[in-house]
Parts: C-alpha cells; structure tokens; sequence
C-alpha cells in the first residue's frame, strides 16, 4: 500500500522523518518539507522505502555515485552542502542537549580532503552462485556490488579491482569474506577476514593477485601472504611501519585536522598522556615539543608507534605500552604529574577511563571521539568530576554519512 507522507525533519542517521501519531517514522533518503510515496517496510513499522518523491526540497541535489541509495555506505549525496553542514552539526548539539550538557558548539569543519584512505568490501557467492563483491547495503545483510566508489582518495585507486581479484582467487566462498585495503605510502595494504585457512593452492592464487596488482602487501588475518615493500605511512614527521589491517582516521585530511586540534588544545603542556593512541597520530605530533606516555590495547601498533618515535630525530621522550585501558584505565595516581591527557576511544567510548580522569587533578583533558552520544556520556562523567567543557569542534571526515568526529576540551 503506497502512502503520501510529508517529511518533518532530517533524522540523526540522515533519513526523513515523519511525525507519526504514536512513533516516528523514518524515510531513508526523504528530505524536510518534501512529499514522498512511500511503501511500508515488512517487519518493521517505523520505517518505509521511498518509492518516488511527489515535491522535492530545494536541497535536493543529484548525488555524485551511480550506486547511492543502494550502497549503505552513504546516506546524504542528495543533500545540498550548506544544509548538510548545518545538520551534521545539529546532532552533535542534539546529542549534547539530550545528556543535558550545553556547550560551545563550533563550526563543522571539513576534512573530506582527497577522501577515504581504508575501505572494507565484502565479497561473497549470491543466488544462482554469483559472485559479489561491493559495500553492504543499508540496514540488510546484503553486498551491493560496486565498479567504483566516488568517496575513496585517488591513492585507493584499483581497489575495487583487487577486491574482485581476491574473491576470484579463493573461489566458491562459503562465508562471507573481508577485504579490507588500505592506501599506504607504498602502495595498497590488504587484509583478508574470514576465508578460514588457506590451502597452498589457494595461498599461492593470492600471492598471484598480489604481484599482479603491485600491493605492498598482502595478509589473511594479519599473517602474510606476499609482500613486495613494507608499508608504511608518514604520520607528522615520523614513518610509521604500518602493522597488517591497523586503525587509521579514515581520511588523511581528517588526521591532520584532528592533530591540529589536539595540539592547539594541549598548548605548551610539557608531559602529555596520550590514551587509545592507535599508531600515534597525535602522540608522535605531540612529542615534538611534550614527553608523551601513548597507551593502546594493540601490541603490533604500540610496537609500529614506539618504533616510529626512536627513528624519528628530535622528539621528547615516548613511551608506549599495551594496555587494556576498558579493564585498567590510568587511574589519578598515575597521572599525578601529567599537564594534559588526550583520549581518543573506540565507538563504545571510555566510561572507565572517564571516571578514573574525573577523579583526577589532569588540568587539561582533549577527548577526540567518533560517537556523539557516548561521547555525551562521558562528559557528562568529566564534568559531575569538576571539568568544564570549554571547546566542541565537529569534524567531518565522512562525508556523505552521519558519521562525525568530535574533539573537545575539558579543564579544571
Ligand atoms: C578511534 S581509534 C583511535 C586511534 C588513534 N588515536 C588514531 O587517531 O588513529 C581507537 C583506538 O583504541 C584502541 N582500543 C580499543 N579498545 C581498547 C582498550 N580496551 N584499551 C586500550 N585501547 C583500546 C584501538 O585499538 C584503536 O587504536
């Protein structure tokens, strides 16, 4: 049954709202103040699938990759730049608001730059036995295949070919595989998930797909497969050894971006603790004038950032070790005599460490998070603790989705 609904507002996942009697209901790809024929989704009575937009919104725009609204990879390239900019904004207040926490918001800043550094395909046998290999679509435990993704820097260039070539070299996929690429200084880094152990055969078809392709390297679950150079990756003035399948910003413009943040937030503080430190995007910037103690539970990227730190000439001291921060935050004994701390968890945030910062005297705590709402969560922890949030700056390095970064500064 086709219904007609008018679109009330941009939800914070970049569907079209509708305001229902008793719920919500959400319109991916609806924008305000549009009419839109809708069909109901079966199973799930808040939603509905756009069927055809009866008045389009003056924001409307044509989206710039032929695979947008199928790929769930994006959810707003038909959305106008200035109106995107002010809702991607918007839900970070929003977010802040609903944990009761009033802050300066400032303007979102755009790190978009040449695009995505890392992407993961997925590539399976579909019906009928066809291979497919793309994104996963929206909401569904479904591959849309892709020849292209308009969103990924020119130096991911030939990935989608990769991907393919990976998939056809493991032949009939039971499970679905990851393909996960990297774009390093030396070329494409790839790490394959989920294709369970590799006879020779297939081994020697991947190392095959390798050379074709020039990757500097290849690995299944981090183990090597074939390697041509070492990849690495400047990060500020260091080279770092990049460990198989590593975290990375997702777009160099947006390291760079949330480097300058952080370092303009931390000031001239002389000891600086730097806390899911990854491979030390800002712990290496940072030491260039502070001695940084960096922390993070991977062992491969604390060795790859503690390495980094020695052969690079004219840093302060680093210090990094792996560490569970979840199960034994930093507590404030340890960071007595500690001018700044940064922290930069995963989705799910660090409420731990959130409660062990509160009950510290660190005087200036820079939090870098890519979740608004456990970010809020966490604030509202620094500052029952005694912190003032004095500064709140999205950063947007996903362009197109609702993802957005967060760098904020909290004092005492
Ligand atoms: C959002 S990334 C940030 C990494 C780095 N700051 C950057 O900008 O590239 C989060 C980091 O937290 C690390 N991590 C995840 N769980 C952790 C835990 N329980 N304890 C310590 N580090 C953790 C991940 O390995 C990852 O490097």
């Amino acid at each position: 049954m086709t219904e007609h609904l008018t679109i009330a507002s941009l939800g914070r996942r970049g569907d079209g709202v509708v305001d229902g009697p008793e719920f919500p209901i959400y319109v991916p790809y609806a924008l305000p103040g549009e009419t839109v024929a809708a069909e109901p989704v079966p199973g799930h009575p808040d939603r509905r699938r756009l069927v055809r937009v009866e008045v389009a919104s003056p924001d409307r725009i044509a989206p710039i990759c032929p695979h947008f609204g199928v790929c769930g990879g994006c959810a707003t390239q038909h959305l106008a730049e200035a109106p995107y900019r002010t809702w991607k904004r918007a839900c970070l207040v929003e977010a802040l608001r609903a944990a009761g926490i009033e802050a300066p918001v400032g303007a979102l800043i755009d790190a978009h730059g040449e695009g995505r550094r890392r992407v993961t395909l997925h590539a399976r046998r579909g019906t009928r036995d066809i291979l497919q290999v793309g994104f996963a679509a929206q909401r569904a435990h479904e591959i849309v295949p892709i020849d292209r993704c308009p969103v990924t820097a020119p130096s991911l260039k030939g990935f989608v070919e990769v991907a393919w070539a990976i998939a056809e070299a493991l032949g009939p996929l039971k499970k679905p595989l990851d393909i996960q690429v990297t774009a390093t200084d030396d070329g494409l880094d790839v790490d394959v998930r989920g294709s369970g152990p590799l006879n020779a055969g297939r081994t020697g078809a991947l190392a095959a797909v390798s050379e074709t392709h020039r990757l500097a390297r290849l690995t299944r679950h981090g183990e090597m497969v074939a390697q041509r150079v070492a990849p690495t990756l400047k990060i500020g003035r260091a080279v770092v050894a990049l460990p198989p399948g590593p975290f990375l910003q997702a777009t160099a413009a947006g390291e760079a971006a949330l480097a300058r943040l952080v370092e303009a937030q931390v000031g001239d503080a002389k000891r600086v603790v730097d806390l899911f430190a990854g491979l030390g995007p800002f712990a290496l910037r940072l030491a260039e004038r502070a001695k940084v103690r960096a922390v993070e539970i991977d062992a491969a990227a604390v060795q790859a950032l503690s390495r980094a730190a020695q052969n690079t000439s004219g840093l302060k001291p680093v210090t990094a070790e792996a560490r569970d921060l979840f199960r034994r935050p930093l507590v404030a004994q340890e960071l007595m005599k500690v001018d700044a701390v940064v922290f930069d968890p995963p989705r799910q945030g660090a409420e731990a460490q959130a409660r062990a910062l509160a009950a510290s005297r660190v005087p200036v705590v820079v939090a870098v998070s890519c979740n608004a709402a456990t970010f809020a969560r966490d604030a509202a922890i620094l500052i029952a603790g005694g912190y003032r949030l004095t500064d709140v700056t999205p950063v947007d390095q996903f362009r197109y989705s609702y993802h957005v970064e967060i760098v904020a500064t909290f004092v005492r």
